[in-house]
């Protein structure tokens, strides 16, 4: 029996190949190069923790498979403009239509109702989504190591960086992260939650953080909902917060922004 991972990535395949037949990798390059210019999206949660507080990636976010719906009132470009005024240093926009209710309109409409750089949140299975992502205006990509086999992270990670994209590789165990390592990632996630069991742990965070080469760029991934919640992977060693779910459930996204980072120092 496939758990959701395993049917994401089959469906995802089959997405893939349907969107490639229509649009040829020439063209998504020529779409690519269209786009408008990349942001820096590692550079500016470096910039956020040269000030002395940790990095936030915000994530725009209806639905999930864990939760269900998690967000009605649910407006991309409005959702992009609060979290930039609360204090988020980049997006993350779901754009994965089955499983989290995302579009890839909801993408281009955030990223161009703001200034803040932007990920792509999909499931990638295939280069060619790299350039379609970057065609849609994405300033980084997600590399989920517990979906793809070490040939194709690298083929991702070259296609990312030949693009001038940023890739934030995810890893939710120590397997995970010594793969990750020896891609020669230097821009790490650790995921709390399993993707297959959904269970979510933010001491996960503690365990694989030393395994992470020095110098990386360390995200904290998942079931970040108090500021307690914050500085406890803060205090493990993460850079930077990608925080979806509890900001999603507020009336008030600007100001749940700020109150969950009000007290975060690095
Ligand atoms: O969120 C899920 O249920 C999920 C299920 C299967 C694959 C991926 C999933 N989530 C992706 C994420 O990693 C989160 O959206 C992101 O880290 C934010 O997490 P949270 O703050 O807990 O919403």
């Amino acid at each position: 029996m496939s758990d959701v991972l395993d049917r994401i990535a089959a469906y995802k395949r089959e997405d893939v190949a349907a969107r490639k037949a229509t649009l040829s990798q020439a063209d998504v390059e020529a779409r690519a190069a269209e786009a408008p210019l990349v942001r820096g999206f590692k550079a500016a949660l470096l910039a956020r923790q040269a000030t002395g507080r940790p990095g936030l990636i915000a994530e725009i976010k209806k639905a999930s498979p864990s939760k269900g719906l998690i967000r009605a009132n649910f407006d991309p470009p409005a959702l992009a403009r609060a979290y930039e005024r609360g204090g988020a240093d980049c997006l993350s926009v779901l754009t994965d239509g089955p499983s989290f209710q995302g579009d890839d309109t909801f993408l281009v409409a955030a990223r161009n109702a703001v200034r803040l750089p932007c990920l792509r949140k999909d499931f990638l299975v295939d280069p060619w989504q790299v350039a379609e992502s970057r065609a849609l205006g994405a300033d980084c990509i997600l590399i989920i190591m517990d979906m793809v086999d070490d040939a194709l992270a690298a083929d991702l990670l070259a296609e990312a960086r030949r693009l001038g994209m940023d890739a934030l590789v995810e890893t939710h165990d120590e397997a995970e992260m010594a793969r990750a390592v020896a891609l020669g990632a230097d821009f790490i996630g650790v995921n709390n939650r399993s993707l297959r069991t959904f269970e979510v742990d933010i001491a996960t965070f503690a365990r694989l953080a030393p395994l992470a080469p020095e110098g990386a760029t360390l995200v904290a991934e998942s079931g970040l909902f108090t500021p307690g919640d914050v500085a406890t992977v803060v205090a493990s060693g993460a850079d930077a917060l990608l925080v979806g779910e509890s900001l999603m459930r507020q009336d008030d996204v600007e100001a749940a922004t700020r109150a969950l980072m009000s007290q975060a120092s690095r």
